[in-house]
């Protein structure tokens, strides 16, 4: 729930596509991927808060369009709060607010009259712990979104686009043939990338991912890293990482956030290059962090 401010009244003029209802929006997708264009992302001065807890202060920053940017940073400091407030899942918790501007290729996903359930669609979220519908198949759970956003969808339309999202998650060869079993009955790096199909099925914009190999083995870890790396020819990606090898292999830019003092909101301290961060970075703080010294 953003706070009404002028900013976001004016930005209401050039917001259509988050405003029209999920089906329209939806109906209008092309079957075939889109062209490998994402979209870019902005924070500007964004405060979040939980009621009347300050969680993360005054962040600006530019997410780039078809790259990966991780965030960092020590436990506590706001990442998931954060990437959270990018898609609108923030303000599930109750109580829970922004204040500021996060803008879509300029468009404001809080700007008033946009349907959260629209910015979700368009900004898909993967999470630490794979969490496919467990009472459903593996072709239906990554159905779900499609079936829930064009009501009308033909089958073999269907049966395209979910082959398609679990080729592209690296899954097809493992489970088309036993489609109609649950997803739950995967593995755990198997159930992720399914959770990956399911997201990418939609074809969101962007792609935020709450740490989301912390739950999986090396080997699977590694699975999803190559998969990073493809999806963002086509996807605009953000990733939370406590594993800073990961973010040094997966990620282009990388964002450190951190707390100076117990009880303090967290902070953005710098985004740069990857390779930057992990060389020369521009604050004491970033440089403390990478080497170890805490965090
Ligand atoms: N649902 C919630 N209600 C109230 N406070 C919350 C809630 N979720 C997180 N917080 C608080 O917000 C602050 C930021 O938490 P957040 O989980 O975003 O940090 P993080 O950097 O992602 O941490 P970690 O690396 O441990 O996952 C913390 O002080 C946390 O306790």
């Amino acid at each position: 729930m953003s706070q009404p401010s002028a900013d976001v009244r004016d930005a209401n003029a050039t917001d259509a596509p988050l405003q029209a209802p999920l089906g329209d929006a939806a109906t209008s997708a092309p079957a075939e991927a889109p062209a490998n264009v994402a979209k870019s992302i902005e924070a500007r001065d964004l405060d979040i808060y939980y009621g009347g807890f300050h969680a993360v202060a005054g962040v600006s920053m530019t997410i780039r369009p078809n790259k990966v940017t991780a965030l960092i940073g020590s436990s506590g400091c706001g990442k998931s709060t954060f990437l959270r407030s990018l898609n609108r899942m923030h303000e599930l918790v109750k109580g829970a607010y922004v204040d500021g501007k996060v803008e879509l290729d300029g468009r404001d996903i809080y700007a008033a009259g946009t349907d959260p359930v629209a910015v979700r669609r368009q900004i898909g979220m993967v999470f630490q712990q794979p969490n496919p519908f467990p009472t459903m198949s593996i072709y239906d759970n990554v159905a779900a979104g499609l079936r829930l956003n064009r009501r009308k969808i033909k089958k073999p339309e269907l049966d395209e686009v979910v082959e398609r999202a679990l080729r592209g998650a690296h899954l097809w060869t493992e489970v088309k043939d036993r489609l109609d079993k649950p997803g739950s009955g995967l593995s755990g790096g198997q159930q992720q990338r399914l959770c990956i199909a399911r997201a990418t099925a939609v074809e969101p914009d962007v792609l935020l991912m709450d740490e989301p190999c912390s739950a999986l083995d090396p080997i699977a870890t590694v699975a999803i890293e190559s998969l990073i790396a493809e999806l963002k020819e086509r996807f605009t990606i953000v990733i939370v990482t406590h594993n800073m090898q990961q973010a040094a292999r997966a990620s282009d830019y990388t964002a450190f956030f951190n707390i100076e003092r117990s009880g303090d909101p967290g902070r953005l301290v710098e985004i740069d290059e990857t390779q930057t961060i992990f060389s020369t970075p521009a604050s004491p703080a970033t440089e403390a962090y990478i080497s170890g010294r805490f965090g």
